[in-house]
């Protein structure tokens, strides 16, 4: 499924569409399988059908999402038309933005103008990393700087764990290399502002500009709200998610997953243990991973935020826990003043949390 138009859902037929007539019975009377590959046009009369989503999935709570692969049932071939009665299971999902069976996401940020600037990727990698999708970095802007100067950034991102794709849209440089990253994958392309994601995206997609402004203004502003998710399907093979959702990302991890969430820290881990399995990796004794390499402060920042969170969530799940522990700790006394003494905390570390999230907020973007 490659969008959500105006309550139908735009289903692209693939390779098994085309041959689903056959495959009836197999899948269910009169279901086609379709898989968002591409395909030869030439095969079906209409390559892609507006769909309603069938009562009984919306009775089951059954969403659809973009990137999901579908059973259409009813196919009106001449009207362009059918009804979704099926969605296959997901091999990923993303939550922000809504995508499922993602392959990869690919950063995109500029070498210059805007400069690179290392927590800002930090940020936008940690964030990527965590959606368990395959992460690459592709570095914009290359006829801006010299190739001492990528070579630097190539070392130096390459001790992050990274080897980045180097590409001009200027100049044509790096962009077969990028091209054929993506073939036949559903990709996710993500970074801030300014870097030159749109100028990638019109040289990846010829045409796409029409198709987004002919729908209506409305859906070219759409594309930049985070509610609106669409797959661009690319001429060599794959598809494409531009994807505003995930320019500002907060981190919403627990503080024990982010350590996952850096190369760096896998690879130390991966040679040796701590001596708690539980050390987050601060100040604990014998910790595998303190060291003197180049994130270990992005590190230390981000598990300070996700702390932070974590303390404030199990707050709101559980409202008495400030109590409990006030209450253990001052042995039961009676002239507590409960009311008070909750507000108090809660609002101190809502503030807390609140000064870490701004902080967090404020550096870049
Ligand atoms: N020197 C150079 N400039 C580029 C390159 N690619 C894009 N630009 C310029 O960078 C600026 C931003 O490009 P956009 O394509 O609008 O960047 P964007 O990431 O989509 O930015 P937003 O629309 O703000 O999200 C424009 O002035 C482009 O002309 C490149 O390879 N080299
Ligand atoms: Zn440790």
């Amino acid at each position: 499924m490659l969008a959500v138009q105006a309550n139908f859902y735009r289903v692209k037929l693939g390779a098994e569409g085309q041959r689903g007539r056959g495959a009836e019975g197999q899948r269910g009377r009169g279901a086609e399988e379709n898989f968002p590959v591409p395909s030869p046009q030439s095969l079906v009369p209409s390559p892609e059908l507006l769909c309603t989503r069938r009562a009984r999935l919306k009775k089951i709570g059954q969403q659809v999402m973009v990137g999901d692969r579908v059973q259409v049932e009813e196919p009106d071939w001449a009207g362009g038309r059918g009804a979704i009665a099926q969605v296959l299971p997901r091999d990923t999902e993303l939550d922000r933005p809504p995508i499922a069976n993602a392959d990869q996401i690919i950063l995109v940020f500029a070498l210059a103008e805007p400069d690179l600037e290392p927590f800002q990727l930090s940020r936008f990698l940690v964030k990527a990393e965590s959606t368990n999708l395959d992460v690459s970095l592709c570095l914009n802007k290359s006829d801006l700087v010299s190739l001492a100067e990528q070579k630097a950034w190539r070392d130096r991102l390459s001790a992050w764990g990274y080897e980045p794709i180097f590409i001009s849209v200027y100049d044509g440089s790096g962009l077969d290399e990028l091209t054929a990253k993506l073939s036949d994958k559903i990709t996710v392309l993500a970074g801030p502002s300014g870097v030159g994601k749109t100028s990638l995206i019109n040289y990846l997609i010829p045409g796409i500009e029409q198709r987004v402004g002919e729908v209506s203004g409305k859906l070219s502003k759409g594309r930049h709200t985070t509610r609106h998710v669409e797959l661009f399907e690319l001429p060599k093979g794959g598809y494409l998610a531009d994807t505003p959702g995930f320019n500002q990302p907060d981190l919403d991890c627990s503080p024990e997953e982010l350590s996952e969430y850096f190369p760096e820290i896998r690879e130390r881990l991966a040679e040796n243990n701590c001596q708690f399995s539980d050390c987050l990796h601060r100040d604990e004794p014998n910790c595998a991973v303190r060291g003197d390499w180049e994130r270990y402060e992005h590190y230390l920042e981000f598990l300070s935020i996700a702390i932070a969170r974590q303390e404030h969530l199990n707050q709101q799940s559980d409202p008495d826990a400030v109590m409990k522990m006030k209450t253990k700790r001052k042995g039961g006394n009676q002239f507590e003043p409960r009311l008070e003494a909750k507000k108090y905390r809660r609002t101190s570390r809502k503030t807390q949390q609140q000064k870490l999230l701004e902080l967090y907020e404020d550096t870049d973007i």
